[in-house]
């Protein structure tokens, strides 16, 4: 959100319609004003669990792309990226015992079989670090900016739901989106024009794919 001038936030303000789709959609902002079904709420979380699952796996390969192609310290921001999702999974195990989800029997519903689907496509090498940093930072930022609007002043988010909107609204999630904006904005400075198109529809189809995995959490599609 916070425009520096880079490729990253020009594309947020260019696709300002698509990005809000994603960050200010029913289902959270339900939760910031308090009337969210508690019955959506258990899905997201059983559905979030299993997309972490697959996320890890992409994540591992844009920390592969990165070791591959980039020669700076951007390993050590994707590393770390890579390294919480671990305390991340626990998390959900934790969350979901409290609210009685058997994360055993959850089976990914067809958004979040889209979604994983297109985060597999990232194993093929043919794709370069630049479209998959690009894709990386936007899955995060959409979650940072939907659940920090959760606790921003005047929410009336529910006691219990503050531990999830907190995992991804704290201002630590958000200097390491920053992080990952900056890495994606340089690796966009330098790249052709062909791949900067190609990391510009990666951005926008992540947006599509976070609003039909929220629609999805609200409405069991
Ligand atoms: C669907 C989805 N998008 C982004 C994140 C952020 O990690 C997540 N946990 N789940």
């Amino acid at each position: 959100m916070d425009g520096d001038g880079g490729t990253a936030a020009a594309w947020m303000a260019t696709h300002r319609g698509m990005y809000e789709r994603a960050t200010r959609h029913p289902f959270t902002v339900s939760i910031r004003d308090g009337s969210i079904d508690l019955a959506a709420f258990k899905r997201w979380l059983g559905q979030d669990y299993t997309f972490v699952q697959g996320f890890v796996a992409f994540v591992a390969s844009v920390l592969l792309k990165c070791c591959k192609e980039s020669d700076s310290s951007d390993m050590e921001t994707i590393l770390g990226g890579l390294a919480s999702l671990s305390d991340e999974l626990s998390w959900f195990k934790k969350e979901a015992a409290k609210w009685s989800v058997d994360l055993a029997g959850i089976s990914p519903l067809s958004s979040n079989m889209e979604y994983c689907r297109f985060l597999q496509s990232f194993d093929d090498p043919e794709i370069s670090y630049t479209v998959a940093i690009t894709t990386f930072w936007i899955i995060e930022t959409v979650y940072q900016d939907s659940f920090a609007f959760c606790i921003e002043e005047g929410n009336k988010t529910p006691g219990e739901l503050l531990r999830t909107c907190q995992r991804w609204g704290s201002p630590e999630f958000k200097l390491y989106c920053q992080s990952l904006q900056q890495i994606a904005d340089r690796c966009l400075a330098n790249a052709p024009p062909d791949v900067v198109k190609s990391a510009e529809e990666a951005f926008l189809r992540v947006l599509e794919l976070e609003t039909g995995f929220w629609d999805m959490s609200s409405s069991q599609s």
